[in-house]
């Protein structure tokens, strides 16, 4: 396969995946990361992941019935390393007005986007990554990027005006992940027989939550490129929000599963940093997403991740003589990730001992 040639990473950012879809321009070299031979293989199978109702983690549920979720639920997380989350208590018609603004804001013309571009060195904003390093490949896919909590840290030049709602959507949907994020953290540590705040502990009271909209286009040949490059997240965990086209793959032995679309479903997927929490406990899996010729795929993807500058490391609870430390102590790792992730690498054992 040739490989991709190297253009200057400004030029590279000012072209949109969308628009070189509408112009009718097939994917050039840039993109192409697979050879036709593996899109003849057999069609991958649904994965079948847990689906774990988060409502019954209340303490008015029948402590026998809350007890066997969590056992469900930590048996999902050492398994696959995600789960379906359903009774999260977002109505279903605030998850479609966020998936409808998304699908707007990508809709709109790409001069009113491009308001929202981010530069090169920006992580934050429209675009995609701009310099693929020697020997990788772009994600057939555009994206926006940005900070939602803490709220001082939000950079509001990059949050969209247009559709009018958007920022509004965006706002309650935070305050909804932040309730998410206390639960979900809490029951993964009862569920390990752990007190039940020392993740949110490890997290910090600025944790942040980071959302990803992405915006997956058709492609006249969706098996030579992939939407998103197989990767695991550098997170503590991710809470994404499908739509209904099927794209999201997991690597389970060796086989890429897909993920299903449930329409209320939360699928949350744990990244690095609670493989590291949780000793290896709790698996961060391999994913990637493929295109198709006949719909276009939006995703929301929330990032959780540790507070900036704070350490974290193996929960002392699970650690014992068959189960010895498996990890140091790490801070900001999701920046090595970062690092990592450009060369098409994974990171996590940077931090092991
Ligand atoms: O589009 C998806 O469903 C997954 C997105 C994802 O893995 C990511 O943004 O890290
Ligand atoms: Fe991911």
């Amino acid at each position: 396969m040739a490989s991709p040639s190297i253009l200057p990473a400004d030029v590279l950012l000012s072209r949109r995946v969308q628009e070189m879809v509408i112009n009718g321009e097939g994917p050039e070299s840039l993109y192409i990361c697979r050879d036709e031979k593996e899109a003849q293989d057999v069609p991958s199978p649904l994965a079948p992941i847990p689906i774990i109702d988060l409502s019954l983690f209340s303490s008015s549920t029948l402590s026998t019935k809350r007890e066997e979720e969590l056992q469900k639920l930590k048996s999902a997380l050492c398994s696959w390393g995600c789960f379906q989350a359903i009774g999260h208590g977002i109505p279903s018609s605030f998850l479609d007005e966020i998936r409808q603004v998304t699908t707007e804001y990508f809709e709109q013309p790409v001069e009113e986007k491009k308001k929202y571009s981010k530069g090169v060195e920006d992580v934050e904003g429209y675009g995609g990554d701009p310099t693929p390093e020697e020997g990788q490949f772009l994600d057939w896919q555009d994206r926006l990027f940005l900070t939602a909590y803490p709220e001082d840290l939000r950079d509001t030049k990059f949050w969209p005006e247009s559709p009018k709602s958007f920022r509004k959507v965006l706002d309650y949907y935070t305050t909804k992940m932040r309730t998410v994020t206390e639960l979900v953290s809490k029951s993964m540590a009862k569920s390990l027989q752990l007190e039940e705040n020392c993740f949110l502990n490890q997290f910090g009271e600025r944790a942040a939550l980071q959302v990803r909209f992405n915006y997956y286009p058709c492609c006249q040949k969706p098996e030579i490129v992939l939407g998103l490059k197989p990767h695991a997240d550098g997170t503590g965990y991710t809470i994404i929000l499908q739509d209904d086209v099927e794209g999201l793959q997991v690597l389970k032995e060796e086989h890429w599963l897909i993920v299903p679309t449930i329409p209320n479903a939360l699928l949350v997927l744990m990244g690095d940093q609670m493989e590291i929490m949780t000793n290896r406990m709790f698996k961060s899996p391999v994913h990637r997403v493929v295109t198709n010729k006949e719909k276009e795929r939006t995703s929301i993807a929330v990032f959780y991740t540790p507070e900036k500058h704070k350490e974290i490391g193996p929960e002392e609870g699970l650690v014992n003589e068959e189960r010895p430390r498996l990890f140091k102590k790490v801070k900001d790792y999701d920046i090595t990730h970062w690092e990592y992730y450009q060369r098409g690498m994974r990171a996590l054992h940077t931090a092991e001992i």
